[in-house]
Order: C-alpha cells, then sequence, then structure tokens
C-alpha cells in the first residue's frame, strides 16, 4: 500500500493556486512505495500535458526537509538524474498536505529493471561516482536516521525477539563497525543516497534514466553508500555476489572517484555494516505484530550478510 494519505481533487486545485504550472488534468496514487505516498499528476499548460510526481513524506518533519530540498535542486544542476521539486511563485519548493511536507516534483521516464545485468551495474556504479562527486561541496550536513545511533539502539531493543545466535551476530556487526570509525583512516565523506536499490532506479531501455527515493540521504561514508549498492544490484537469490556485475559497479564507480587508499581496508567491513541496516530495519516491522508497513523479508540480508563474512570482499 503506497498511498497513506489521501489527497483529493480539491487539495490538488488548491495547492496547484501556488503554482505556474497549468490545469490539473489528472491524477493517480503510484503502488509500491513503502515510505511515502506518491500520486502521478498530469497537468496541462497550454501546450500540452506534462506529468509530474506529487510526494507526501510519512515519516519525515516539515524541519527535515529544506536539506531534501537543497540536495535534489543541487544534484539535478549538476547533471545527476534525480527528480527535483518545482517551487511555486513565490520561491517556495516545501508545502504541506494533510499536515504532510509535500513535493511537487518532475516525473522521470524510464522503467524499472527486473533483470539485472553487468551493463546496468556498470551505469549505476558511474552514476553514483558522480553523484558523489557532485554531493562533495554540497553546504548542508544531515545524520543519518538509520545510522549508527539508530542501529546501537535497536539492536538491542530487538535482542530478545531474536534467537541467540542473530543476535550475536547483530552486536558483533555493530560493534566492528564501531571499531572501523575509530581508526584514523578519513574515509571521504559526503552527501549520501542511502538506499540506492535497483527498484529506486529507472531504465529507459538500457539506460539510466532515474535516480529516486533520495529520502534517506545524509551525510556518510561514500564507500558505505556503494555497499548498499553492491548488496542489492550484484546478489544473487541466494545471497552469494555475482562477481561480473560486483566488478562492473565497482570498477565504473572507481573510474569515476578513485578509491582512497583506506578505502581498500574499509570495504570488507562496509559491505557487512550495509547488509546489517537493512537485516535490522527489515527484521523491525517484521516481528512486529502491530506494523502496518508492506514486509520485506529480512532473512534476504541475513544471507547477504553470512555470505559476505564467509567471503570477504575486495575492492579491484
Ligand atoms: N519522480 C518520479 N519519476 C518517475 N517515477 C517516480 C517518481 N517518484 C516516484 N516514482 C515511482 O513511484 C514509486 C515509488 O516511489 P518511491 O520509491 O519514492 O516511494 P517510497 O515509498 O519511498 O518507496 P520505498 O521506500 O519502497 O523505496 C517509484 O518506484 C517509481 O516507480
Ligand atoms: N530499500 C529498503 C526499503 C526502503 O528503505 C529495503 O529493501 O529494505
Amino acid at each position: 500500500m503506497a498511498v497513506y494519505t489521501h489527497v483529493s481533487n480539491t487539495d490538488l486545485e488548491t495547492l496547484l493556486k501556488d503554482f505556474d504550472l497549468g490545469e490539473l488534468v489528472g491524477f493517480k496514487g503510484i503502488d509500491g512505495g513503502i515510505e511515502n505516498t506518491n500520486y502521478f499528476v498530469t497537468l496541462n499548460d497550454g501546450a500540452g500535458n506534462r506529468e509530474y510526481v506529487l510526494t507526501l513524506l510519512e515519516e519525515l518533519t516539515h524541519d527535515e526537509m529544506p536539506y531534501f530540498v537543497e540536495l535534489t535542486t543541487w544534484l539535478a544542476e549538476r547533471g545527476c538524474p534525480v527528480p527535483f521539486p518545482f517551487k511555486d511563485r513565490n520561491g517556495i519548493a516545501l508545502k504541506a498536505l494533510h499536515g504532510r511536507p509535500a513535493l511537487l516534483q518532475s516525473r522521470l521516464s524510464g522503467n524499472h529493471i527486473e533483470k539485472l545485468t553487468p551493463e546496468h551495474c556498470r551505469q549505476i556504479g558511474a552514476a553514483l561516482g558522480q553523484f558523489h562527486q557532485a554531493g562533495l561541496d554540497f553546504y548542508m550536513q544531515r545524520q543519518a536516521h538509520r545510522g549508527v545511533f539508530w542501529w546501537r539502539r535497536e539492536s538491542q531493543q530487538i535482542a530478545s525477539k531474536l534467537s541467540d545466535e542473530d543476535a550475536q551476530l547483530l552486536r558483533t556487526e555493530v560493534t566492528l563497525f564501531e571499531q572501523l570509525r575509530e581508526h584514523p583512516w578519513n574515509l571521504p565523506q559526503g552527501a549520501i543516497h542511502g538506499d540506492l536499490f535497483h527498484d529506486n532506479a529507472l531504465f529507459e531501455g538500457d539506460q539510466l534514466s532515474a535516480i529516486l527515493d533520495i529520502y534517506n540521504a545524509c551525510t556518510g561514508y561514500l564507500l558505505y553508500d556503494l555497499a548498499i549498492v553492491a548488496n542489492d544490484w550484484c546478489v544473487n537469490p541466494d545471497g552469494s555476489i555475482d562477481p561480473q556485475r560486483e566488478q562492473a559497479l565497482l570498477t565504473a564507480y572507481g573510474e569515476v572517484r578513485p578509491f582512497d587508499d583506506n578505502e581498500y581496508l574499509a570495504w570488507p567491513q562496509l559491505v557487512r555494516t550495509a547488509a546489517m541496516r537493512f537485516w535490522l530495519s527489515r527484521l523491525i516491522p517484521a516481528l512486529d505484530p502491530n506494523s502496518t508497513q508492506k514486509i520485506k523479508d529480512p532473512e534476504e540480508f541475513r544471507r547477504i550478510l553470512l555470505q559476505r563474512i564467509k567471503t570477504p570482499a575486495a575492492l579491484p
């Protein structure tokens, strides 16, 4: 269920009065998302129909929104294929509907990819490298809301619902990341996407056309962002890594942003940390009988974590 907040015709007409984008032709809720409410919106500006996406942020507060408005605008201006929010005639992009922060954004073309190939991985690697380079001098900072403090707290809270073995596995990964942070490695940091799974990318034919759902973005280790991508784009159903896809991803990324020496040391742990983070975020709703979220299988990420432990990863 993607539409958590229902938007009426009148709501939209009222919102659109602030913009000069045209007349409302129609709108439709989008299925598939799990964190936010999205609608496709069609407007007619006199010259023809144009497509937009209205997003209502279901978890983020108004105070948290300027970071995302500024970051997406910044990245889009630098050629990254991310949707950006339109400003109303007073220069304001951040709106409110039913008490939720709301953005009217560009609708990017393309489709989701089911069967990922090394070529898709090469393209997302290059695009993530460009995203990171473009974000390096971005002037705002944001702490991850599902980062180190969150997983330290949540891994303790959930431990009693897990087998001893799983609770220990979580604890170990949390500790190993804390040890990694203590090294004087000076790993490159900047604006990261934070959730660049393949369902957050669109391809037009075989060309990457959009990077979506930027609302997990924050300031973090750039390499951790690449680890999130590797764990989703380059895995087989049993949690093992497809070396061809991973090589394509990492080589293409490294051509845009060459790795620092210390990143070679950090990589084997960061892919484990990234697996632990999504195992944990999937475990929480899956073990909560009152959760209304669409459940994604936590086991997938437990399997990936175990594989990453069994076969340590290496950067090319
Ligand atoms: N700007 C856009 N252009 C084209 N399609 C879009 C755009 N924004 C959203 N969509 C479509 O809506 C779907 C859901 O959007 P999104 O991923 O942002 O929602 P979400 O609730 O945050 O999802 P999740 O948390 O599962 O990743 C996307 O997978 C995409 O198909
Ligand atoms: N991409 C996440 C869900 C949205 O944050 C997952 O697959 O668990």
